[in-house]
């Protein structure tokens, strides 16, 4: 896709997808067009042939794909400072805004106008989010190519927009979740004897192996932890202990009130 992307509000999210961007060969860092108010963070883009405004309308004025980058109470306010310069046959947006609906951005320009949400996490950064996606009048080419866009930073699944919130939880959320369970791993790993740095890298590399066994195998967690744990063996008492103290539960309730948290 040879099309410009102009990132508003680049922050931790868009820093992401703009780093994720910038690693396929086939994207041309001409392409990408960032905007912030402060825009010293953003100087690592600028060495790279990024073009890095604080001007948002000037950024959507040279761009075909406007994607909101900002904190949702930001979108009505940028979507009212850009839409002089939105052409709806020309541009499409996509929010990466948690909570904010189609109908609400189309609000401030036209219900006509091609407008994508977006749920990816900050492992963009290394090409491996994966980002929920669904959509209001885009033909099937404006849907290949936006697919295309997070495919390239990882995995695509379109999706409802009534699930929107749950794929924020589940995916943009639960990228924290995972890493709290790690650091609470390397905590562990510490107290029986590792010095920090090794601890980490077992759990990383643990962590990592147990998603590639389940991505590429397609299996469910339960059938790879039956053949760990060894009948009166070590791993089954751990895993008691930490279901006696509540480990599955409090990660469904984490879940549950970080989607009430959005439904508010
Ligand atoms: N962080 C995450 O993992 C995820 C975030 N999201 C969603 O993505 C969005 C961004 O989140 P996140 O990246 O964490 O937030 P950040 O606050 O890191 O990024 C938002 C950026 O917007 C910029 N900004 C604020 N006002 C303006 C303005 N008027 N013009 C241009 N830029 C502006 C800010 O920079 P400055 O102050 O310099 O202008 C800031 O860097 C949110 O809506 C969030 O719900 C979704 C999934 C995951
Ligand atoms: O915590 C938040 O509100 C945002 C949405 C998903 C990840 N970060």
């Amino acid at each position: 896709m040879k099309k410009n992307i102009a990132i508003i509000g680049c922050g931790n999210l868009g820093k992401s997808i703009a780093h994720g961007l910038l690693q396929n060969p086939n994207f041309d860092a001409g392409q990408l067009i960032l905007t912030r108010r402060n825009v010293t963070s953003l100087e690592e883009f600028a060495t790279k042939g990024v073009r890095v405004f604080t001007d948002n309308a000037k950024a959507a004025a040279e761009a075909e794909i406007v994607i909101l980058g900002v904190k949702p109470y930001n979108v009505k306010p940028i979507m009212q400072e850009i839409s002089s310069e939105l052409d709806i046959s020309k541009h499409t947006i996509i929010s990466l805004a948690t909570g904010v609906t189609l109908s609400e951005i189309a609000s401030e320009i036209s219900s006509d106008a091609v407008i994508f949400r977006a749920m990816p996490n900050v492992a963009a950064d290394i090409q491996e989010s994966v980002t929920c996606v669904c959509h209001q009048n885009a033909s099937d080419t404006q849907v290949q190519e936006v697919n295309e866009l997070f495919n390239s930073i990882g995995i695509t699944i379109p999706i409802d927009e009534n699930l929107m919130e749950a794929a924020t939880v589940l995916g943009a959320c639960g990228i924290a979740y995972v890493l709290r369970f790690m650091r609470a791993m390397i905590q562990g790993g510490i107290q029986i004897g590792f010095d920090s740095a090794t601890a980490s890298k077992i759990v990383n590399q643990t962590m990592k192996g147990a998603a590639e066994l389940m991505i590429q195998n397609n299996l469910h967690p339960e059938e790879v932890i039956d053949k760990v744990t060894t009948p009166k063996g070590c791993t089954i008492v751990g895993l008691n202990e930490m279901e006696h103290h509540g480990f599955s539960s409090s990660l469904v309730r984490g879940v549950l009130a970080s989607f009430e948290k959005i439904e508010k």
